[in-house]
């Protein structure tokens, strides 16, 4: 494909995405799919796309002195400028003329001679000029919103929270790209022969420090490996493989998945129990449901059963006190998660949180009937949220005397994790720059 069609496909997305909120990688996928891109046009426009949506708002601040006399211009041609300005800032491979005789074209194609002179105008400017540095904005918070184009509202939130320093280590972390890592089905293959064969077929891999059954990937296409599509290795970020490895699981056990799909973890527990004893798997909606099935079914564990339920319910379903082990992975607003999807941080909303949390609080309540005496609880959330995860566990135990944080809980953390800024007598705060991973939380709690 030309430069200049990838360029024009790249602005149709971004367009798309930008104005109406379509998941930009499944709309990114698809068009690699449907123009049969080759690797290198495909790593091109999946830069374009992603880079110019990440850094949204920066690029908007550099725009902003050099349209002061515009009125309202129509959203493909401020996602045309954004992306000329994301290359011109951020892709030093790509010269500035070509960016910019690029965009010209096709402004002239797809509006007319008064938008290309605007385009040539503005570019042109910033090619002479350069962009205002962020340096000059005084309030720490709002430079850091701006630089790292997050929401104001989240960075004012989070440096409350957790102070500066994590929050700024944060969102540069949310702007570089997520390293992919797998779990190994055990049951299937060993973590050395998974190791080996992935590197005989020219991978870069290397063992996670956080689950001895994790593997993480720098280079690689793990989606089209054998190892992947026979179900010997699932996809799964390390910071969720943790759960499975607090779980304190063994063969025999009953145990109980009260938000499970698509099945990460409710898989990752079967394995622990060598595919012995039962693992009741819930969702909210059937489709999900069957998604965890399907999985089990890929991984060929059998001892999963899942359903639609909502979990708020769940005492309708079984009886009290009837499961050695529950997880609650609960729903959450993902503020763990927006590295690898850039334009998923505008779409956050605050008031969210406090709607999850009455469903968390609820959940919480409710599959607690169902834990025996002496059992152990799992929750955890990918969001980083003190409201969500240490205030809602907090709040639990206030509710539920009979309750605890599992003492031996810390120690046993993977050796990395034990000496966490994040611990607390909460749980722990796993933050995306710790370890590379998403943004987590979990703590395990005992029935005393
Ligand atoms: C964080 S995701 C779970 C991810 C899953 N544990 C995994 O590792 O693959 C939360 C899930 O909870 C489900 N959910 C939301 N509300 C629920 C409810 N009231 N009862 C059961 N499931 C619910 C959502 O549909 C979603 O699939």
């Amino acid at each position: 494909m030309s430069k200049y069609a990838l360029r024009e496909a790249a602005l149709q997305l971004l367009t798309r995405i930008g104005e109406n909120g379509g998941y930009s990688h499944v709309l990114l996928d698809r068009e690699i799919n449907k123009q049969q891109l080759s690797e290198q046009d495909g790593r091109l426009l999946t830069e374009m796309v992603y880079g110019t949506l990440s850094h949204r708002d920066l690029i908007h601040y550099y725009l902003t002195p050099y349209m002061k006399k515009q009125k309202k211009i129509r959203p493909w041609v401020k996602w045309l400028l954004y992306m000329s300005v994301y290359q011109m800032v951020f892709l030093e491979r790509v010269p500035d003329h070509a960016v910019l005789h690029e965009a010209v074209e096709i402004a002239k194609k797809q509006g007319h001679k008064g938008i290309a002179s605007l385009i040539n105008g503005v570019l042109r400017n910033i090619q002479r000029n350069g962009v205002a540095d962020v340096e000059e904005i005084k309030d720490p918070v709002e430079k850091l919103a701006i630089e790292s184009s997050h929401p104001h509202w989240l960075v004012e939130r989070w440096v409350e929270q957790y102070g500066l320093e994590i929050t700024q280590g944060m969102c540069k972390a949310n702007m570089h790209h997520l390293p992919m890592s797998v779990r190994i089905q055990p049951l299937r293959i060993s973590l050395t022969e998974a190791i080996h064969q992935l590197q005989a077929d020219g991978f870069t891999v290397e063992k996670s420090l956080l689950s001895p059954q994790g593997i993480v990937i720098s280079e690689g296409q793990i989606l089209r490996h054998p190892l992947f599509i026979e179900g010997r290795l699932t996809v799964q970020d390390q910071s969720s493989m943790l759960v499975g490895e607090m779980m304190d699981l063994s063969p025999g056990q009953k145990v109980l998945d009260a938000c499970s799909a698509p099945g990460g973890k409710t898989t990752h527990m079967a394995e622990k129990m060598e595919d012995e004893g039962e693992v009741a798997a819930y969702d909210l909606h059937a489709k999900k449901a069957k998604l965890v099935n399907e999985k089990a079914r890929q991984l060929e564990l059998t001892i999963i059963h899942a359903k639609q339920a909502d979990s708020r319910k769940i005492t309708d379903e079984h009886h009290l006190e009837s499961f050695d082990r529950i997880l609650l992975d609960a729903p959450c607003s993902g503020l763990g998660v927006l590295r690898g999807k850039p334009d998923i941080k505008y779409h956050k909303k605050e008031e969210d949180i406090f709607s999850l949390r009455n469903i968390q609080d609820d959940l919480l309540n409710e599959v607690s009937k169902l834990l025996k005496p002496g059992g152990k609880l799992v929750y955890s959330t990918c969001t980083v949220d003190r409201h969500e995860n240490e205030e809602a566990v907090a709040a639990f135990l206030c509710r539920h005397p009979e309750y605890e944080v599992d003492p031996s809980f810390t120690n046993d953390l993977p050796e990395p994790l034990q000496t966490s800024h994040g611990r607390s007598e909460f749980g722990l705060q796993l933050f995306p720059q710790d370890f590379d991973t998403d943004g987590f939380f979990l703590t395990r709690l005992i029935r005393t």
